[in-house]
């Protein structure tokens, strides 16, 4: 049975006890100082939760960091004397082991994990590192918790961590902001707005369950779509004249520098 207290019951935290909920031999706390969102995870997930800290947290336990970055130096503060030799796991974007380890006065066991909110119906994506001083069974730990909430990869640097925040951790805002785009167009066109809903989810998840099913090069499942002379080709060639990719790259690489910047002004002293 594992043991695992989320410190913060936000947002993301919701997302991945949504997930674990469905996995069995967990046995889950969260400590969240907003009384609403105390009841509604209890309410909904059936677990147990607390408005402030526990006393102590033993090395058979696992706590997970689920505040926002900007909270978790003074989270950390309180919880330093509490840590004996629990296995922490932070999903806090920026946030390097080295700030976390001197905020939990030297407490080595950690590990840092990128999850996104798909997590919520398991179908989440997630990055996780460890530093090379966690062992086996720790990251196994983590590796299990991710895994019912979806996929998983492994960094083997943590500068990956940044990299990975940039695609699949705000990658859904990405995917939500282009499916807005196309519901927009959809209610431009006439439909009403429950149609322009489904004609966008649908077309979404329409191509996504292609592309995995037929394995095809991306490139030549668009291909398929753009016949030569009509429709389609248009509308490529008007996102092209925009820079479309570019701009998703642009946003990708300001979405990491964010990360970046978030550790360095967060970890000064
Ligand atoms: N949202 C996402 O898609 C992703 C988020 N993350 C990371 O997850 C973390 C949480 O993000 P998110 O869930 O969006 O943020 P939220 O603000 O939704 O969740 C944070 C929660 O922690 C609570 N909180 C504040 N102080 C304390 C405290 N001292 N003890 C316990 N709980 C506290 C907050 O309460 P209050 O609101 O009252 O301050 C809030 O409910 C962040 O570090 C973020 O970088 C990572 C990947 C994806
Ligand atoms: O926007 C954020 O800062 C968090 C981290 C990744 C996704 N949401």
């Amino acid at each position: 049975m594992m043991h695992i207290t989320f410190i913060g019951g936000g947002n993301m935290a919701t997302a991945i006890i949504a997930g674990l909920t469905k996995a069995r031999g967990c046995q889950i706390s969260v400590v969240e100082p907003n009384a609403d969102k105390r009841a509604q995870l209890a309410q909904q997930f059936g677990v147990t939760t607390q408005e402030q800290l526990p006393v102590y947290f033993g090395s058979g336990q696992i706590v997970v960091l689920a505040v926002k970055p900007q909270q978790l130096r003074e989270v950390c503060g309180g919880l330093a004397s509490r840590l004996d030799g629990a296995l922490v796991l932070s999903i806090a974007a920026g946030v390097g082991v080295s700030a976390l380890s001197r905020w939990l006065d030297g407490h080595e066991r950690i590990v840092r994990i990128m999850p996104n909110t798909p997590a919520m119906i398991g179908k989440g994506v997630a990055g996780l590192y460890a530093p090379r001083g966690v062992d086996e069974q720790d990251r196994d730990a983590a590796q299990r918790i991710m895994a019912a909430a979806g996929s998983t990869v492994w960094l083997d640097e943590e500068s990956g961590i940044d990299d990975i925040t940039a695609i699949s951790g705000s990658g859904p805002a990405y995917v939500f902001y282009f499916i807005e785009g196309l519901i927009d167009a959809a209610r431009q066109m006439g439909f009403d707005d429950a149609t322009a809903r489904e004609l966008a989810l649908g077309t979404f998840e329409g191509a996504v369950a292609l592309a995995r099913h037929s394995g095809e090069d991306i490139a030549t499942l668009r291909a398929n779509v753009t016949s030569k002379g009509g429709t389609t080709e248009q509308a490529i060639a008007s996102f092209d004249a925009s820079e479309l990719k570019s701009a998703i790259l642009r946003g990708a690489r300001a979405c990491r520098a964010r990360s970046v910047e978030l550790g360095v002004q967060l970890s000064q002293d």
